[in-house]
């Protein structure tokens, strides 16, 4: 059985005995944000990852979903991209296209995929500018606490050295406060040239969701979600703390393994 958790800073935990029970609490959870989202403003901005986060959002292409979700109403955004060409096998509007987009009516001209004719650095300049626009006709919202936008939803995997989006530990854009979408040349993960919002406009955020699945990604949620103090790793996925948004996490039991006080092991 699910166990939905409080954490006192950290959001809110939902820990699931497997693969298909959690895709479907996700699925549920996104549908029911999409349904608040548009009739508060008759849009849901959403940016999407890259990774198994997007075989887990399936479900959403079949019934109920399919069919009372409001996809006219969806505006598509990558939190992060790998700088590779549309068609290729890496590229994350690909993986989401091929898998949900492409199922379900949703508008073409609402995708916002990056433009995969230009450098790493002047696809982030590009994507950004892109945002910028829809700032201000609205189709994205305006954060009230900082200079940047307000996604309806931002949905990050987590890999297993604590990176989301293209934000990986240690690296100097952690510390990116200016920009909205900056770039990687030096990913640690495959390809290794990315674009990737940073960390103000994730935190900018009117909800959050992190999903981190198996094993191997049990070290890395016990660091960005327990207490650890200030000596252990400052993991990327800690440094999720959308200010005024909600953050949730959705693991497996096996991700939820070393959480302190784990019944899940
Ligand atoms: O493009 C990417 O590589 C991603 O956006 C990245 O942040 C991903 O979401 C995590 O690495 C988790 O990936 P897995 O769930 O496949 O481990």
């Amino acid at each position: 059985m699910a166990l939905f958790i409080k954490h006192k800073d950290r959001g809110e935990l939902r820990v699931h005995e497997n693969l298909d029970e959690l895709s479907t609490d996700l699925v549920d959870y996104v549908a029911e944000l999409s349904e608040v989202s548009v009739k508060e403003r008759g849009i849901f901005a959403i940016a999407l990852s890259g990774g198994s986060l997007i075989s887990l959002m399936r479900k959403l292409c079949e019934a109920p979903y399919n069919k009372t979700v409001d996809w006219a109403k969806w505006y598509i955004f990558w939190a992060d991209e790998r700088v590779v060409a549309k068609s290729h096998a890496d590229s994350n509007y690909k993986l989401a296209k091929d898998n949900i987009l492409l199922k379900v009516p949703i508008v073409p001209s609402h995708v916002h995929s990056i433009n995969d004719s230009l450098s790493a650095e002047e696809a982030a300049d590009e994507y950004e500018f892109v945002i910028r626009q829809l700032v201000r006709t609205r189709v994205v919202s305006v954060s009230e606490i900082s200079d940047c936008p307000k996604f309806d939803l931002i949905l990050l995997g987590m890999g297993p050295d604590g990176h989301v989006a293209s934000l990986f530990p240690n690296h100097p854009v952690l510390d990116e406060k200016d920009e909205w979408v900056t770039f990687i040349t030096d990913s640690p993960k495959p390809p290794p040239e990315r674009i990737t919002f940073t960390l103000p406009v994730i935190n900018s955020a009117s909800n959050v969701i992190v999903v981190a699945t198996g094993s191997s990604k049990a070290e890395a949620v016990h660091l960005a979600v327990d207490d650890v103090g200030p000596d252990s790793p400052l993991l990327p996925a800690r440094m999720v703390h959308p200010a005024k948004g909600k953050l949730v996490w959705f693991f497996d039991k096996l991700a939820a393994s070393k959480l302190e006080g784990s019944q899940f092991s």
